[in-house]
Parts: structure tokens; sequence; C-alpha cells
């Protein structure tokens, strides 16, 4: 899959002033803005609105998880929004992911499965009490939403090329976890743009690396640039 500006921006704020303002910096230079549990939280399905009117696709990241009738239900006031992608988390269950699929049907919102999050390591995962390695865990946890119908996977890019052989070329893999020069913050699996790119990512999710950056535009279309780049 080639997508023509992989870069998602993670708009991680209560103030829906700056959310407007950067979604409008970033117009033309991401290919997507994401809105999480933050803006959600503070600002709900109004402050959705608001962003879609600055006319750029948008990924609802809010990672569902419940029983299915909870989730399916949920799905089906999301599906109003128009947004380009919603987040549930696959340990849901496959009956808690076909319900949501069924909800969200007649739209074009593609519904995208959380594995581990990359806040994560293998110590982090064990001490919840899953055995195995994180690699193992996301591909099984990834062929599971692949067989209920998701449209994309969310992992970080180092669990790419086996999510890819499990779900194949159609499968969406959109990775978070993704730093330049800056801290790594809470992120604990982490690769440069590039690096998740040639992995086999399709979307690159960077939040705190371009908004807090002294100039969010420059910063995206640079990490752009640097993908565009032969070396
Ligand atoms: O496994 C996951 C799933 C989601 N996220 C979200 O992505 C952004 C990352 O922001 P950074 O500032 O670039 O760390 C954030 O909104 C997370 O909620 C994730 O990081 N990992």
């Amino acid at each position: 899959m080639s997508v023509v500006n992989p870069i998602i921006c993670a708009i991680d704020t209560q103030n829906i002033n700056k959310a407007i303002s950067l979604a409008n910096i970033l117009h033309g230079k991401v290919g997507m803005i994401k809105l999480g549990l933050e803006f959600f939280a503070a600002h709900g399905l109004f402050g959705v609105r608001e962003i879609t009117k600055c006319d750029i696709p948008i990924f609802l990241d809010i990672k569902l998880h419940d029983i299915p009738n909870t989730v399916a239900r949920t799905v089906t006031v999301i599906k109003d929004l128009n947004v380009a992608m919603l987040t549930l988390h696959i340990t849901g269950g496959a009956k808690m992911l076909k319900e949501a699929l069924s909800a969200a049907q007649g739209t074009k919102m593609k519904l995208v499965g959380v594995t581990v999050l990359t806040s994560m390591d293998n110590k982090d995962l064990h001490e919840s009490g899953i055995e195995k390695e994180v690699v193992s865990q996301v591909t099984l946890l990834a062929k599971l939403a692949k067989e209920s119908g998701l449209q994309g996977i969310v992992c970080s890019a180092l669990e790419a090329q086996e999510v890819r052989q499990k779900c194949g070329k159609d499968c969406n893999i959109i990775t978070p976890g993704i730093r330049i020069n800056s801290s790594n913050d809470d992120q604990k699996r982490i690769t440069t743009p590039r690096e998740a790119i040639a992995l086999g990512a399709d979307y690159l999710v960077l939040g705190r690396p371009i908004t807090n950056s002294i100039d969010p535009a420059k910063t995206a279309k640079l990490i752009l640039d640097s993908l565009k780049r032969d070396h």
C-alpha cells in the first residue's frame, strides 16, 4: 500500500483553539490529524465536528474496549462524525470487533485494531499477565483482527514486517512510537520515520515531536521530505 502523505499528527490537547490552530497549520503538510482520549474527553462529538471543519481527514483514536453491545452502539454514534479511522482494542475479542464492523456498515470509516501499546515492552507485557513476547502477542492479535474483518492494525513499526506477513498487503499498518531527534517520552518501541516506512508501515503517527516543536508545519515538512530522499 502506498499512501500519498503517511504522516498522521496526534493532536493531544484539551485546548480546542490550539487544536484548531494546529489542524489549520498542518493542513496540506500531514495526511491526517489524530484526535485521542484527552481531546475527546474534553470536547466530545462537538469538538470532533469543529476539527472536521478544518477539512483534513480525522483519525479518532479513542480505543474502544467494552462488551460487544456497548461498543457497537458507540460506533453507531461515532459513525455520523465522518471520521476516516476509529480505533478499538483487539483484546475486546472477535465478537466485539465483528459487531463494531456491522455497526460501521454504510460508512467509509475504517476500523483499526490496537495490538500492544507502543509504550509497553516485554517486561510490561509480562507484568500484565501476558507471557508472550511483544512481537508474538502483536501478531496473534493482528491475525484475530484480520480474521474478524478489521481494515487496519496499530502496532510499532518494529513488528510491521510480521504483521504484514499475517495480514497481507491490503491491511493498513499504523505505527505510533515514531521519533526524530527528540526524547522518547513514554514510548518504548520506537523507530525513525524512515525506518518505519522501510519496515512496511503505511502510516506514521507523531504527536509531541511535531506539536511541541517550534514550527510544527516545518517539522512535518522535514519529516515528509526525509521519506522521499534516497538516503
Ligand atoms: O500503541 C499506541 C497507540 C496509540 N498511541 C497514540 O499515538 C500518539 C503518539 O504520540 P507521541 O506524542 O508521538 O508519543 C498518542 O496520541 C498516543 O495516544 C500510541 O502512542 N501508541
